[in-house]
């Protein structure tokens, strides 16, 4: 059975984030432009990304046919042996996150999920279990990229941020679902934060992180072992509109970034 975790540690650390806007397609048909253009997208970035993100939420304001495609163009990623995660950030009691767990690793073997900590471990734990069972992995919100992440994320909690607090919880369960160098369990540090991304590398060893904020939100490219840098208007919607040959450009001009020799001082 295809495992997440090897498929996705043995190709280039760029994720392509499919967050699908009607309004920048023209004309009419915008389901049919949207399910056209991430296929040509998908296809013509497979052998330069680790993985395809879809975030749900943009597929859900297209209604039932918008959710409909999201899963359709998981089953076509399958097809092109691309690594699916499912950007949900579902966290809620244990039993409907079994049942969550089962909509999207079990439904979907050897894919990802991003899960919201907040409930609690006996909430994350089915993820985990699921995960396991499906060679699939789930990526724990830690530290978010957004601008107002510090409100809850950076409070003190016993002489510490509480975004260290969950990175201990995500470290401990790494050790429990390690899959040889790396883990079941990662994390999900914004690209925004590079300070915070260099500081939690080193506290979830075992943990590979989905780097969400290149480029739209002004994340830069950044190196480190076990990092996958996430993009979505920067990659699919580059300069603003669909256009798939302005999208290979810009990934290769990302990977070029991240083979180029470090200037000193930086990481
Ligand atoms: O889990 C995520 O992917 C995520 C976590 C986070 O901290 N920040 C963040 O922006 N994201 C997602 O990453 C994508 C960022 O989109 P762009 O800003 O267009 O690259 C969106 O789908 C967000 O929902």
């Amino acid at each position: 059975m295809w495992d997440f975790v090897e498929e996705v540690t043995r190709r280039p650390p760029l994720v392509l984030g499919v967050d699908p806007r009607p309004a920048w397609h023209p004309g009419k048909d915008k389901l049919g432009q949207i399910r056209r253009y991430s296929l040509e997208v998908m296809e013509a970035l497979a052998p330069r990304i680790a993985a395809v993100k879809f975030q749900a939420a943009f597929f859900e304001a297209l209604g039932p046919e918008g959710y409909a495609l999201m899963h359709e163009l998981a089953a076509a990623a399958r097809v092109m042996a691309l690594p699916v995660i499912w950007d949900v950030k579902r966290g809620d009691i244990g039993s409907t996150a079994q049942a969550y767990a089962q909509a999207y690793l079990e439904a979907y073997p050897g894919s990802a999920v991003t899960v919201n900590p907040y409930l609690g471990e006996d909430a994350v734990a089915p993820f985990l279990e699921a995960a396991a069972r499906s060679r699939g992995m789930v990526f724990v919100l830690v530290k978010t990229s957004n601008p107002g992440s510090g409100m809850f994320q950076d409070l003190e909690v016993a002489g510490r941020p509480l975004y260290r607090v969950v990175a201990e919880a995500v470290a401990a369960w790494s050790e429990r679902y390690a899959v040889g160098r790396w883990s079941r369990v990662g994390a999900v540090v914004g690209g925004t934060y590079p300070e915070r991304v260099r500081e939690l590398r080193e506290g979830m060893p075992r943990s590979l992180f989905l780097v969400p904020g290149l480029g739209a939100q002004g994340g830069a490219v950044l190196r480190g072992e076990g990092l996958l840098l996430s993009a979505s208007r920067a990659l699919y919607y580059p300069g603003g509109r669909p256009d798939v040959g302005v999208a290979l450009r810009q990934a290769r001009a990302y990977l070029e970034a991240l083979r180029a020799p470090m200037a000193e001082g930086s990481s």
